[in-house]
């Protein structure tokens, strides 16, 4: 296999332009384009029905697009699906497992899919096992008889078992005890050190923030803004602002460097989340006629998704161009 088929064009993993899905006349995913680099952890956060699932239903071919192309490690899921859903391994919301197996039994099973040529099925079900005991699963339970943390468990054993160059994962963490999710999410990031890529759809944003290299938001099926975490935090400012009077402007003037993407108003005071390009720009400001007082603060991601999600915001820099996703 070549560099250029596992990877898809300029060190992608998956490639999205405009991609459009609809629901009998509903549109669950509204002209969508994210590039996901290979070697990324990369976050999709978006409000319950923002269309993640179904973005990621069409990048593993189990659903078909209404328009726009996707390629994901070089291949046209609506064409290879079964091609990429061998290569890449996928964890859904709700797994579905044969529930008469044992937790053994259905490795063995899923283990004739991933045969290799130096192991034959070996390989697989060595790193499977390995992974069961490593969850403290029971191996000989049958499936019916887990809890859904278990069956989680089980689901994401089988996908790393397979060792793939990307790991579609949706909601992965939510059966999960908060000490197993945490392990689990952390070795994402060991993944994605071998040069493997994860796109992990999820709500639970602090954990995000731990792991992820890159993000994108999404809202209402439309990209709000994707790119590298350390750039969304290195240019995303609290500013807690007093003010000398009572009234005062509810936006920065259009003439400073700096973009609102939220703002909480109180007589004398303001809470704004802005775009700026680095901390001095942030504090520009300072110069708007009444300031009394300033603080600047870095915002956690969660403020940040939640000022964006507020709806009070005008065109991102980022959302304005699919292109904005740096490596
Ligand atoms: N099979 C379906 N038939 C009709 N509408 C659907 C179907 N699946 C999803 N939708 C709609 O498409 C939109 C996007 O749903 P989707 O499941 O992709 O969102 P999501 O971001 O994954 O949400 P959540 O975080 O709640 O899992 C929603 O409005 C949903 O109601």
């Amino acid at each position: 296999m070549t560099a250029t088929t596992m990877t898809g064009d300029a060190g992608s993993a998956i490639r999205i332009e405009n991609l459009t899905k609809r629901y009998r006349g509903h549109v669950a995913v509204d002209g969508l384009s994210l590039d996901v680099p290979q070697g990324a952890v990369f976050g999709l956060l978006g409000e319950n029905g923002a269309g993640k699932t179904t973005t990621i239903q069409v990048i593993l071919g189990l659903l078909a697009a209404d328009g726009g192309s996707v390629s994901v490690l070089g291949l046209d899921p609506a064409r290879r699906g079964i091609e990429v859903r061998r290569k890449a391994g996928y964890v859904p919301e709700q797994p579905a497992l044969y529930d008469w197996m044992t937790v053994a039994e259905i490795g063995w099973f899923a283990a004739g899919f991933h045969p290799d040529a130096a192991t034959g099925t070996g390989g697989y079900q060595a790193r499977y096992a390995q992974l069961v005991e490593g969850f403290g699963l029971p191996p000989r339970r049958k499936i019916r008889a887990l809890s859904k943390g278990m069956k989680a468990k089980v689901s994401l054993s089988l996908a790393l078992a397979a060792e793939p160059p990307l790991l579609v994962l949706d909601e992965p963490t939510s059966g999960l005890d908060a000490m197993v999710r945490r392990e689990f999410l952390e070795s994402m990031v060991d993944i994605a050190a071998e040069g493997r890529t994860v796109l992990l759809s999820s709500h639970q944003i602090g954990e995000v923030e731990r792991v992820a290299s890159h993000v994108a938001l999404v809202h209402k099926g439309k990209l709000i803004l994707a790119e590298p975490l350390e750039t969304l935090k290195a240019r995303t400012f609290l500013l807690a602002m007093t003010f000398a009077g009572r009234d005062h402007p509810e936006r920065p003037p259009a003439g400073l460097p700096v973009e609102l993407i939220d703002a909480a108003d109180a007589p004398r005071q303001a809470h704004w989340l802005v775009r700026a390009r680095d901390r001095a720009a942030a504090e520009a400001v300072r110069s708007m006629p009444g300031v009394e007082s300033i603080q600047v603060e870095t915002p956690s991601l969660e403020d940040i998704y939640i000022g964006y999600m507020r709806g009070r915001r005008p065109q991102a820099p980022a959302a304005a161009s699919p292109a904005a996703v740096v490596a």
